[in-house]
């Protein structure tokens, strides 16, 4: 897809909510990476998805065990969280929600705090250095690790949203759909919610998740990440839709993520037209703009030509994101300011 420098969709300012850090690490960055760390002898085509190419769930989730062993020190952390922050902003992100797992390595001697406070401190620089963005984090538990370990992590998200000046704002859940059942999660998830933390769950990613999806939405989730499978037509239900809809909860859909991780057929079967019609928020986002070869621009443009939206239907999509935002009020009111201001230079 042709996307030059100054299209619509990348001169379009932008909302990012859902983008794992480790998964959105640029065919650039990822080079740099493997560079360093030879002996791992990592090929691109195991971190990425290219153009064309499909991969199950299951082998789709092995690109980030790859990927965890090429960034596993303080400074690969850091540059990674840089570089991908820079890349969004090249993109028009001007607001981004960057999310990711606590990780610990014995071989290097990262523990899980130091994992998120690097990445902290990459967001700080940034913003230092003057890029055209402002970024929030969400702590991510990964169900693999099961409900102790998710525990711990909320006690680590508590702390951190308090000594980070504002930066950690939320708590995602993740991890491989099939691993787990959600009602163990729940006391960990309602202990944040408690403290303050946003919820953003992964909700409905895979069909058979009714009855997980039905509990995890009497928290309820501040935003749900792809609910695919929450709609009647594709095997869910319509009470599960009821509730999203009387709780208004925004979801963040990722359309070429679901595509090419075998989750949604075609591009134009993707449940973004479902929700989009019914009128609720829907927020496009890149999930993993690494594995699968994509920009939230591309995105945009995806999502305009597959169901035909025009750029002011476009427009009025990305403006609707900052109110889907974990965003305090008055950055959501400068965000709000910011679209107001940049419309002529887009519109030119
Ligand atoms: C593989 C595939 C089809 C992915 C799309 N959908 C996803 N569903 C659930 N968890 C995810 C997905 N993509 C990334 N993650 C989570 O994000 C992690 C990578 O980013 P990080 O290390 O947390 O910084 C993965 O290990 C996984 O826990
Ligand atoms: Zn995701």
């Amino acid at each position: 897809m042709e996307k030059p420098a100054d299209s619509f969709y990348r001169q379009l300012p932008k909302v990012e909510l859902h983008a794992h850090l480790n998964g959105s690490i640029s065919v650039a960055t990822m080079e740099n990476l493997i560079s360093r760390k030879p002996h791992l002898n990592v090929q691109h085509s195991m971190t990425a998805i290219h153009k064309g190419q499909h991969r199950t769930l299951g082998q789709a989730f092995q690109a980030f065990k790859v990927i965890h062993q090429l960034v596993d020190t303080e400074e690969d952390i850091l540059m990674v969280a840089k570089a991908v922050i820079g890349e969004f902003a090249a993109d028009g992100v001007k607001y981004l929600e960057l999310r990711s797992t606590p990780r610990e390595e014995t071989k290097t001697g990262l523990t899980k705090r130091m994992y998120v406070e690097t990445v902290i401190e990459g967001i700080r620089q940034c913003k230092q250095e003057g890029l055209d963005i402002e970024v929030r984090f969400l702590v991510a538990v990964d169900r693999r690790n099961g409900p102790q370990v998710a525990m711990e992590t909320v006690k680590l998200a508590e702390d951190l949203m308090v000594s980070s000046d504002g930066v950690v704002v939320g708590l995602d859940l993740s991890g491989d759909p099939k691993v787990g059942h959600g009602k163990d999660f729940v006391p960990a998830l309602q202990k944040a919610k408690n403290c303050g933390l946003k919820l953003a769950l992964h909700l409905s990613e895979i069909p058979s998740q009714k009855e997980e999806s039905e509990l995890l939405l009497t928290l309820p989730p501040d935003r749900i990440g792809h609910g695919t499978f929450l709609h009647p037509e594709v095997g869910g239900s319509q009470s599960l839709v009821d509730k999203v809809r009387e709780k208004n909860i925004p979801l963040e859909l990722c359309l070429t993520s679901n595509v090419k991780g075998l989750s949604v057929p075609s591009y134009d079967k993707h449940h973004f037209l479902y929700w989009y019609q019914l009128g609720h928020p829907c927020v496009l986002c890149t999930d993993d703009k690494g594995v699968f070869s994509t920009e939230l621009s591309q995105e945009y443009q995806l999502a305009a030509s597959t169901f035909g939206l025009s750029q002011e239907a476009v427009w009025t999509l990305s403006q609707q994101a900052i109110s889907c935002s974990f965003a305090p009020g008055p950055l959501k009111e400068a965000l709000s300011q910011r679209w107001v201001s940049l419309r002529p230079q887009v519109f030119r």
